[in-house]
């Protein structure tokens, strides 16, 4: 295993261990926070993803954001070798169960573009670095289509440096309970 994948096992698997009503309390927190801040006041149009097996819960801000007249979309995974679009979604009732069991949008909704994307991840660096399920989704994704992204995640998830690959995207912003850190 190389570095990279074995930091990525030993924090999925303290994200796993994670007890309901924390992930519960500190997701509310991080929505709190970003809603709070100009990157998501600026923002018309944002990606947002469905949480899996304790990520952030990002529910309370997708209500918030489409409450507030935001288009938000979700990905929909079309190819496991690491293709994904996103699409819009007017509620977060009636998403379907697709790949790796997440709930994602129809393909016939509209395929949107955003000027912000909320990036899950299992580990992220104080630069920037990400490193995600493996699956090079969002490295492939923000590669094609650069914007402006903020990383999600527990304070625990964040190293003040991580092994990285060349087609490695960085994060514009990361943002936990405890941080919102601002890469130049
Ligand atoms: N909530 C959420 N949605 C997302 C992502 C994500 O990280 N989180 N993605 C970010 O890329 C894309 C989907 N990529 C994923 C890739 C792997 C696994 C996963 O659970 N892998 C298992 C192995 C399961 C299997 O092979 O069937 C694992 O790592 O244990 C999940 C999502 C798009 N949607
Ligand atoms: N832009 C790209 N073009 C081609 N292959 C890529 C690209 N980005 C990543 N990959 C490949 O995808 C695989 C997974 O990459 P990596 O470990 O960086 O994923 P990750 O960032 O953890 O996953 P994700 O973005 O889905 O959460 C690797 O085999 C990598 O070579």
């Amino acid at each position: 295993m190389t570095t990279k994948d074995s930091l990525r096992k030993e924090i999925q698997n303290k994200r796993k261990e994670m007890p309901k009503n924390q992930v519960d309390i500190l997701s509310k927190k991080i929505c709190e926070r970003l809603i709070d801040s100009s990157v998501y006041r600026e923002a018309r149009s944002v990606f947002c993803y469905n949480s899996i097996r304790n990520e952030v819960d990002l529910s309370f801000l997708i209500e918030k954001a489409i409450a507030d007249g935001k288009r938000v979309s979700l990905p929909k995974v079309l190819d496991k070798a690491g293709i994904m679009k996103f699409y819009a979604i007017d509620r977060l009732s009636g998403l379907k169960k697709g790949a790796y069991g997440i709930f994602e949008p129809d393909e016939k909704n509209e395929e949107t573009t955003a000027d912000l994307i909320l990036v899950p991840g299992v580990v992220f660096s104080e630069s920037g670095d990400r490193i995600g399920q493996a699956g090079g989704f969002y490295d492939r994704y923000l590669k094609d289509y650069p914007i402006k992204s903020v990383g999600i995640c527990y304070d625990y998830q964040i190293f003040e440096e991580i092994p990285t690959e060349d087609h490695d995207v960085k994060m514009y912003h990361i943002i936990s309970e405890k941080r919102f850190i601002n890469i130049n």
